[in-house]
């Protein structure tokens, strides 16, 4: 028996059941943050560690998890935050905050990152933190990234199309901006704020300039050391040669690990 549907009937079908599709890709997104960062606290997390905490969704995990340990195990772990997120994620879980000037030199941190291309070259600041992160990880012996399955890429650009977050000095956003389009190409914006009239201002109070570039075989390395030698730069959201080891979780909650050596 031929069944038909009229386009009406489909309407109401696609509306019942969209949502409930939308809400299982939400909660397999959030368990594939979830295992990610469980696995990386698990495998980095020692007694007596100085632990750097990055920011974004990822990373509540991370701290969920790195709380529960500390208590269970009764660990003595000194946490140094990357933003004010990271700070208040510290507090809440009631573990010991630490600073930069106590705390030169971490043991590790755990952090997100946008996008992960297969040299492990990391794009991070989607959440506008990639001064204070990037900060963290120079004075980390190890790097590690905890991210979801949609992260991981061939080439920057493959997956995340948000463009490079650059941190600038707020006096200099438009000379910045036609300066890196001159010489690079492709397209800026200023991240405008969502529950604010006008630009993000982030942690340190300048703004966050977001680089759409359409070459993928940039150098990045050489795009970072450029883009850094322009005065009101303060950072961009290109990590060279400072990841160790990524690990992403997979819709079915298993995760996959790649390392600088086996990239
Ligand atoms: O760089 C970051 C914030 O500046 C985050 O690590 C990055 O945006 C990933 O966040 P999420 O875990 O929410 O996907």
């Amino acid at each position: 028996m031929l069944l038909k549907v009229t386009v009406s009937q489909w309407c109401s079908i696609y509306r019942v059941y969209q949502p409930r599709f939308i809400s299982a890709t939400k909660m397999s997104l959030e368990q594939a943050k979830q295992v990610a960062a469980y696995r990386a606290v698990d495998e980095f997390v020692t007694n007596n560690c100085v632990f750097g905490v990055g920011s974004g969704s990822t990373v509540i995990y991370a701290v969920q998890r790195l709380a529960e340990k500390v208590e269970t195990d009764n660990l003595k772990v000194t946490c140094i935050p990357t933003s004010f997120q990271a700070k208040q994620l510290i507090l809440k879980h009631n573990l010991t905050l630490g600073e930069l000037d106590t705390h030169p030199v971490l043991d590790v941190t755990i952090d997100g990152a946008d996008e992960v291309d297969a040299n492990m070259t990391l794009i991070k600041g989607g959440g506008g933190c990639l001064l204070q992160e990037k900060i963290v990880a120079s004075c980390s012996k190890k790097l590690i990234v905890i991210a979801d399955y949609t992260k991981d890429s061939k080439k920057l650009g493959d997956r995340y199309k948000k463009g490079i977050p650059i941190e600038v000095i707020p006096m200099a956003y438009v000379p910045i901006k036609n300066k890196i389009v001159g010489l690079f190409g492709g397209e800026i914006k200023l991240r405008s704020a969502i529950a604010k009239a006008g630009p993000v201002v982030t942690d340190n109070g300048n703004f966050i300039l977001d680089w759409l570039f359409i070459n993928q075989d940039l150098d990045w390395q050489n795009v970072d050391t450029v883009i850094k030698m322009i005065p009101g730069v303060v950072e961009t959201g290109l990590f060279v040669n400072m990841c160790q080891k990524a690990y992403f979780g997979q819709p079915e909650g298993i995760v996959n690990e790649r390392s600088v050596s086996s990239s």
